[in-house]
């Protein structure tokens, strides 16, 4: 059969194709990606939309071909894209569909190019083995260097990103695959090997349109523009392919989208009874503003809020601190993801007025699933949409509360709902720790009254979203007065004596703890663990997290103040970015985290600032040290995944062309340590959704809370507390840690009624879920660290200590020794 590709030589289309588009005229090519459910596909989709006239349809592996008819359905497609993914190309489910193309012959050929396990599945369907390298490279940039034809024509060498532990065996000192040209290597070269070992990077069927690369051209750390060249020279090579052989595409038969809506979403009966319980809150926030610098927030909490009532506080960003007060239309809800079972809860207020009656405080119950839950968010957030408030600040009412981790496992599109962690797993290397009442996975307060705190011009405003409240002498008027009265009185000298009180009194009951701090064996196995599933290709990274507990009797007197006094002592001991406060129900939450997880504002911009790689502050550690020790290969491969993975989230959401990376691996000063971030922002356009949310009816709105709300939903949990890709890390970590993380490495802040949100993550935080009538308080702590495979057991130990310290150093009495690495 002649090679329907020309000769090798002959690759170039030469001039008969002209545009970039790869067509002579306009015409949009239609591409199908099959999806592996890696945490770069999106990034992948976007490259391909953002380059080449082309529009991308999303299949997942585990799909049926439409109608059980796959070449029919392929006659739709001008090419196809098989992406990234965890596992082994021999492995079925780790391929699914993939496998398929590989028997295609004439008529039904389509070009394809496989990008990592694609390209994997690729050689392994022409015999070639697969097998592990002697050490895997993920998150790491190598130079690549081609044979300068084909898709590379003109490039000789170029820069990309790795992220696989497997290679096709195939060139150097392997056989040769007569029907496999390769076009690049990489050549390995390291201290653990005898000799030089040349990797192959991309290869080219001899007669069939099949291209794939190994090494991920999407990355934000590949070659853009090397890349971008190579993804053209691939799509007008697929083009004069189709136009060479007669093949024409069927574009107008294309269903939009493929993955349809899986039926009618309908709102359950609670999602109108929490409309009803929200009547009181109108479309106006109202509010007063006070010039005040002898208020700060924990001062206006306390005369705000009665010791024990349910209330957050949520510093956003660093600038504003949040504070609800309670009303009479006050109530909160509190949904398990497990049981799918929501509560909600009417709430009497705690400073009420005259013209306030007090409610009755009422419950109702409801069972609904995970996404008739974020639906019922939606639905209220959409209908009571502020459209008034005070200017730029980003909170003007609605709720403040948290989400678990779980609740993040119960959004992947492959649920980890955790009835298997409730057994305990006897082959996993952590102990089960079910003794703990564990806490809801969503709590969320109703706030129509709050104070504003801008910690950076210094003003507070007061504000409200029930009418009634903005009346002359109405509790805006009210409660203005009180503070101005509180700024004037205020005595600092007796704050400082109280503080002394407080230290006191927490220390006394400290004496008396105890607490359980993770085992260092049952560390090294998890980690160990870690380390097999990353050199087979399960995952890229994976975020190993441990629980401390502390435990302590409580004294009947003051018992419901401990929390709050446990959060002012953590926010002078590790201020941050994120400090914040919770009493919800049972649950308790003081968080000094460092992370933002989700920020939006009310137009269209979505912003994710994940983190990875910390330095602990020592006398002698300066920021240009921690930017030295953070330059180095694992810890810039630790983030870059992390990054890569965010733009993939919010791609999802916000569609091709409308994510930036605004900041790539910059490092942080963040109180007791050194940070890296990455900072990455996206656009949304209701008209033009993201591919994980083009299946959501809910969505043809302009309502930014609506957007927000959703890009949560669809993001959690956060990547950087998973590891890459999320998906498989999560089942894996699911396994290794054999516990429930519970609040610990979710995300807490706040749904603004106005259209904004801003979400922390969850770490350096201590949570407790006690009944206030229990005689004693269980603190749980989390902390952990990325694992790669550059990490070492007890590099990460120390790392996980160092984190663990800030949290776990306020529950030991203030004389003590704080370094814990003596006591573990
Ligand atoms: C897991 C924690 O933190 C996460 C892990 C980090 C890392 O590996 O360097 C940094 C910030 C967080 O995303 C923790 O604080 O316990
Ligand atoms: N990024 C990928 O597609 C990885 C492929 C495969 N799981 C490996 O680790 O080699």
């Amino acid at each position: 059969m002649a090679p329907l590709l020309g000769t090798w030589d002959d690759a170039s289309p030469g001039g008969a194709v002209a545009s970039s588009s790869g067509y002579e005229d306009s015409t949009q090519g239609n591409i199908l990606y099959v999806d592996a459910y890696d945490s770069f596909s999106y990034n992948v989709v976007a490259m391909i939309e953002d380059n080449l006239n082309a529009k991308v349809t999303v299949l997942t592996i585990d799909s049926e071909w439409p109608n059980g008819n796959m070449k029919g359905f392929l006659q739709q497609f001008d090419a196809v894209v098989l992406g990234p993914g965890p596992g082994h190309p021999e492995n079925p489910q780790d391929v699914g569909i993939m496998r398929d193309f590989w028997s295609l012959e004439e008529p039904d050929l389509v070009p394809v190019l496989g990008i990592c396990l694609g390209f994997q599945s690729l050689c392994l369907h022409h015999g070639v083995s697969v097998d592990r390298l002697p050490f895997p490279l993920h998150g790491q940039v190598r130079q690549v260097v081609t044979t300068g034809k084909d898709i590379f024509e003109n490039m000789n060498s170029l820069d990309v990103t790795l992220y696989h532990s497997l290679y096709a065996r195939m060139g150097g000192f392997a056989e040769e695959v007569p029907d496999l040209n390769i076009l690049a290597w990489l050549f390995l070269d390291d201290e653990t090997l005898s000799a030089t070992k040349q990797v192959p990077m991309a290869v080219r069927h001899s007669r069939k349109p099949f291209w794939g690369v190994q090494f991920h051209p999407e990355s934000c750390k590949s070659d853009t523009q090397a890349c971008q060249r190579l993804i053209r020279r691939w799509w007008e090579n697929s083009v004069l392919f189709n136009k060479k052989t007669g093949r024409t595409v069927q574009r107008d038969r294309l269903a939009d989208p493929v993955v349809s809506s899986n039926g009618v979403h309908t709102l359950p009966d609670v999602a109108r009874t929490m409309l009803d319980w929200s009547t009181s809150s109108s479309t106006r926030s109202a509010s007063r503003v006070l010039d005040t610098e002898s208020l700060n927030a924990e001062i206006v909490n306390e005369h705000l809020n009665v010791p024990g009532s349910p209330n957050v506080l949520f510093q956003s960003n660093g600038r504003y601190s949040v504070i609800s007060v309670p009303s009479p239309g006050s109530w909160r809800l509190e949904y398990t993801a497990q049981s799918e079972k929501l509560l909600l809860e009417q709430l009497p207020s705690g400073h009420r007025t005259e013209n306030d009656p007090d409610p009755h405080s009422d419950r109702a119950e409801a069972v609904l699933s995970v996404s008739q839950f974020w639906d019922s968010l939606r639905y209220l957030m959409e209908v009571k949409k502020v459209d008034v408030g005070p200017g730029s600040l980003p909170f003007w009412g609605g709720f403040l509360g948290y989400f678990s981790y779980e609740m993040g496992l119960a959004c992947l599109a492959h649920p980890k709902t955790s009835p298997d962690l409730l057994s305990h797993d006897e082959d996993a290397p952590g102990p089960a720790k079910s003794v703990f009442e564990d806490p809801p996975d969503a709590s969320l307060l109703w706030t129509e009254r709050s104070i504003v705190l801008d910690n950076e011009t210094l003003k507070i405003t007061i504000q409200s979203t029930r009418s009634s409240d903005d009346l002359p002498g109405g509790w805006l008027d009210q409660v203005s007065q009180l503070l101005t009265e509180l700024s004037r009185n205020h005595d600092s000298l007796n704050t400082k004596k109280e503080d002394v009180a407080d230290t006191e009194f927490l220390d006394s009951l400290l004496q008396q703890s105890t607490t359980d701090f993770p085992n260092k064996e049952v560390y090294r196995q998890q980690f160990d663990a870690c380390m097999a599933e990353l050199k087979a290709g399960e995952s890229y990274e994976l975020c190993l997290t441990t629980e401390t507990s502390v435990v302590f009797q409580t004294p009947e007197k003051d018992q419901s103040a401990l929390p709050w006094k446990l959060y002012k002592r953590l926010r002078g001991y590790n201020p941050a970015t994120f400090s914040a406060y919770a009493n919800l129900g049972n649950v308790k939450v003081i968080s000094s985290s460092p992370e933002c997880f989700l920020n939006w504002d009310r137009h269209s911009t979505l912003e994710m600032k994940p983190m990875k790689g910390t330095v602990r502050k020592t006398a002698d550690m300066t920021l240009d040290k921690a930017k030295e020790i953070l330059s180095s290969t694992k810890e810039m491969a630790e983030n870059l995944m992390i990054a890569d993975l965010i733009r993939h989230d919010l791609y999802g959401i916000c569609g091709s062309g409308r994510v930036q990376v605004k900041k790539l691996l910059e490092v942080e000063d963040h109180g007791r340590v050194y940070q890296m971030i990455t900072h990455v922002k996206g656009e949304v356009d209701h008209r033009t959704p993201g591919v994980s949310v083009r299946d959501m009816p809910q969505l043809r709105t302009p309502t930014m809370s609506v957007h927000g709300l959703t890009a949560l939903q669809k993001c959690l949990p956060p990547g950087s507390m998973t590891g890459a890709p999320k998906e498989r890390s999560c089942m894996h970590l699911c396994h290794i840690e054999n516990r429930k993380r519970g609040i610990f490495s979710g995300v807490m802040g706040f749904l603004d009624l106005g259209g904004a949100g801003s979400f922390s993550v969850l770490i350096r935080t201590g949570f407790t879920c006690t009944n206030d009538n229990c005689d004693s308080q269980v603190w749980r702590i989390g902390a952990g660290g990325a694992i790669t495979v550059l990490s070492t057991v007890d590099g990460e130990w120390e790392e996980m200590l160092t984190k663990l310290q800030t949290v776990r150093n306020i529950f030991s009495p203030s004389s003590n020794a704080r370094d814990i690495t003596s006591q573990v």
